[in-house]
């Protein structure tokens, strides 16, 4: 009985917080505006969504309240929107529907329709045309301003990565002679012109070289994760070459090479026993290693120049570069497939062939989610896999088309997000979302949802910032 009255008092509670939040909302636009209530919005529902969590008594139906705050959150949403009221109750699962229905004109379309106007257009389309134009303006002028990083300043932090690689290098061989590594190589966005708004991060890659009769993988999809983004190294014929025949036998945890120890082999080496101040001395910089790091990481400061390493061990197994970076919290022996160099030169070569926009399209989106408050876990590769889906659909990239593609691209982004999934370009089975919280993909959707039709609204939150 106690428990009874406990509950309902605290959904008493419960409803008084939710009113306050509607009423909050539903008034936010007459006092900011509309383009601050979206803001506020945004952020309010997020917090809604929260308390929601964290008040819902576990013994509740979560199935039925988890669907009735979606539906509750999209409905909040539609009271910011600048487009009109869909007819009826908005769901996750109807958005893509809602969005690409003819009957809502989207501003891609309107964009699209610009260089061929008919006389039969309603002034009400020329003016939405009018408005995308300036939205391509504006595009342009945030890659220009905010995106574009000074040639001078991607040199600088590749010629400061360069010599700390160089000094890497040779304490690895001279520690670990044994140990058959490739040569260390720069690597990431930086050394790609992918990236954006400041030189400020690049990978020295690792390479790990494996006796191929040795060692053999198995795909992920056979063990217990199940994900076919992951594999194991296995340790083969320790029966006629016992442990100890390879140099890697020491990271072996069961029959299979532990990426797990062998980061963390390498992180104490990165802590305790590499003379980082003798190296920053020489090279007129301050290196740091980040301790409590799941990442080996460094970071760098020469006078205005902030740089962060991450150092990747990798091993090429035929077609497949895998990265010893396994699952968040899982199974530590296995190894995450990377596809970042089939994805950008794909993108490049697509870009090559019609002389398109796609990297500068991009850019801008890595820039807009780069220090925003929900999209900073959207990062360049789930961005690159989009882009590269839609170049199956799309044919038109050309810089003209640039605002068009942008809002398809939010669109497609709002659409994998409602599901969960976004399919690597290279292997529809594998999730790229799969490590995403289901927070986080609402805070996401619901940041996106509205700039699909306020996309402007992404430029406003860089603004703030
Ligand atoms: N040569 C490579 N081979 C495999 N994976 C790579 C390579 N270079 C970079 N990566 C992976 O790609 C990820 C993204 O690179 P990064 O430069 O951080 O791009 P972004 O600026 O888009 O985040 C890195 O964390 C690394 O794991």
């Amino acid at each position: 009985m106690a428990d009874l009255v406990h509950k309902r008092g605290k959904r008493q509670d419960d409803n008084g917080l939710g009113g306050a939040v509607d009423f909050l909302l539903a008034n936010a636009r007459l006092v900011l505006g509309l383009g601050g209530a979206a803001v506020l919005a945004i952020a309010t529902l997020v917090v809604k969504r929260l308390i929601d969590r964290a008040t819902s008594s576990p013994d509740e139906d979560d199935t039925k309240a988890e669907q009735k705050s979606i539906e509750e959150s999209w409905q909040d949403l539609s009271l910011i929107k600048a487009v009109p009221k869909p007819p009826k109750k908005q769901s996750r699962a109807d958005l893509s529907e809602s969005l690409l229905s003819p009957s809502g004109t989207l501003p891609a379309q309107a964009a699209e329709t610009h260089g061929h106007p008919t006389s039969l257009e309603t002034p009400q389309v020329e003016s939405r045309t009018l408005l995308c134009l300036t939205f391509q303006e504006k595009l342009l002028s945030y890659y220009r301003n905010h995106v574009t990083i000074p040639e001078s300043d991607v040199a600088l932090g590749k010629q400061l990565a360069k010599d700390i690689c160089i000094e890497l290098q040779s304490f690895l061989q001279n520690k670990c002679p044994e140990l058959p590594f490739g040569s260390m190589f720069l690597s990431g966005s930086l050394c790609d012109d992918l990236q954006v708004v400041a030189a400020d991060h690049v990978c020295f890659m690792l390479p790990l070289v494996f006796e191929t009769t040795l060692w053999s993988l198995i795909p992920g999809e056979d063990t217990i994760v199940k994900d076919p983004q992951f594999w194991m190294i296995r340790r083969t014929d320790l029966e006629y070459f016992p442990r100890g025949s390879s140099p890697w036998d020491r990271f072996i945890v069961g029959r299979y090479l532990s990426s797990n120890v062998i980061n963390e082999a390498l992180h104490k080496m990165l802590v305790a026993s590499v003379n980082w101040p003798a190296i920053g001395s020489m090279l007129e910089c301050l290196i740091r290693p980040v301790m409590a790091s799941e990442e080996l990481k460094l970071e760098v400061t020469h006078y205005e120049t902030q740089l962060n390493i991450t150092l990747c061990p990798v091993t090429e197994a035929g077609d497949k570069v895998l990265l010893a970076k396994p699952p968040k919290g899982l199974v530590e022996n296995l190894w995450r497939q990377s596809f970042y160099r089939s994805e950008v030169s794909k993108l490049k070569d697509l870009d090559a062939a019609d002389s398109g926009a796609r990297q500068c399209c991009l850019k801008i989106l890595k820039g807009v989610c780069k220090n925003h408050p929900f999209l900073s876990k959207l990062t360049g590769s789930h961005l690159t896999h989009v882009l590269l889906h839609l170049s199956e659909t799309e044919s038109d990239w050309a810089e003209e088309a640039l605002a068009a593609r942008f809002q398809h691209v939010l669109e497609a982004l709002v659409g994998y997000l409602e599901t969960g999934f976004l399919p690597c370009y290279f292997n529809s089975q594998i999730n790229l979302f799969c490590e995403l919280l289901e927070e986080e993909i609402d805070e996401m959707g619901y940041a996106l949802y509205s700039a699909v039709s306020q996309p402007d609204l992404l430029f406003l939150q860089q603004a703030d910032k």
